[in-house]
């Protein structure tokens, strides 16, 4: 689904990821741990096509990214629903709205979303805060909103950058068991996490791979987290 060989990565004061390469399985469960300023959200935005890597090649859905044409790059976006670390609202805009903002963009029938957006709030439990602006938002709320945002399309792969990293561990529970189940319903997941003790709790709930990022290479980390 997702390829890269070689990658090498520079923001110009020099190499910050190096010779990586690694295959994302359809159906699979990843972390992406390490350090802080490692860069796991440039590998992040590496997979999804964000960033362009300064050497070596990245593939997504069998597609060099560098060959990518506008369409190719909103398509993909349809397929892969980003988690980002910081996550963006607009803040004038109901939460409903603002979950519904990326079928609004991409022109779905009215009817369409607000099926899909019902069933959807009603999964990540908001579906009482459907009128709440975001400045309203506590920060579990925040989190949810942007993981129903991000699957709204029905995305193939969904990968969270630090998802859990301003809440409070029931909260984090709560996230991780609807990433666990969305990958029980096939999707492919990818969580950037400093959270070994989510780590640990997902592992019981599910198959995952733990891939580390330090001194610029990606490594496969021991079973031993
Ligand atoms: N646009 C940019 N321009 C220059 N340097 C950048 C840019 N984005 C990130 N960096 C630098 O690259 C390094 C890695 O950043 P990145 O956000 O990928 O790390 P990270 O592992 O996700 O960190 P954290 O765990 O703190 O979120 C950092 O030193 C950061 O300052």
């Amino acid at each position: 689904m997702i390829e890269l060989d070689n990658v090498a990565y520079s923001y110009g004061g020099g190499e910050l990821l190096s010779g990586i390469t690694f295959g994302l399985q359809p159906g699979s469960f990843h972390f992406l741990t390490g350090p802080s300023g490692a860069g796991k959200t440039t590998f992040l935005k590496l997979c999804y096509g964000a960033l362009i890597a300064t050497s070596g090649e990245v593939r997504l859905f069998d597609q060099d990214v560098r060959s990518m044409t506008r369409d190719d790059v909103a398509m993909t976006r349809r397929r892969v629903g980003v988690v980002h670390q910081d996550v963006q609202f607009l803040d004038h805009l109901p939460l409903a709205d603002n979950v519904a903002l990326p079928l609004t963009v991409s022109g779905r029938g009215a009817l369409d979303e607000a099926a899909n957006l019902k069933e959807l709030l009603n999964w990540v439990g908001l579906n009482h805060r459907a009128d709440a602006l975001p400045p309203e938002l506590s920060g579990g709320e925040r989190q949810r909103a942007a993981l129903a945002r991000a699957v709204i399309m029905s995305p193939d792969i969904i990968l969270a950058d630090e998802p859990t990293g301003n809440i409070d561990w029931e909260m984090s529970q709560r996230l991780l068991r609807l990433l666990v189940e969305l990958n029980k319903m096939g999707k492919t997941i990818m969580i950037a996490t400093h959270d070994l003790a989510l780590i640990r709790a997902a592992k019981t709930q599910v198959q995952a791979r733990v891939l580390r990022i330090a001194n610029r290479q990606l490594q496969l980390a021991g079973a031993d987290l």
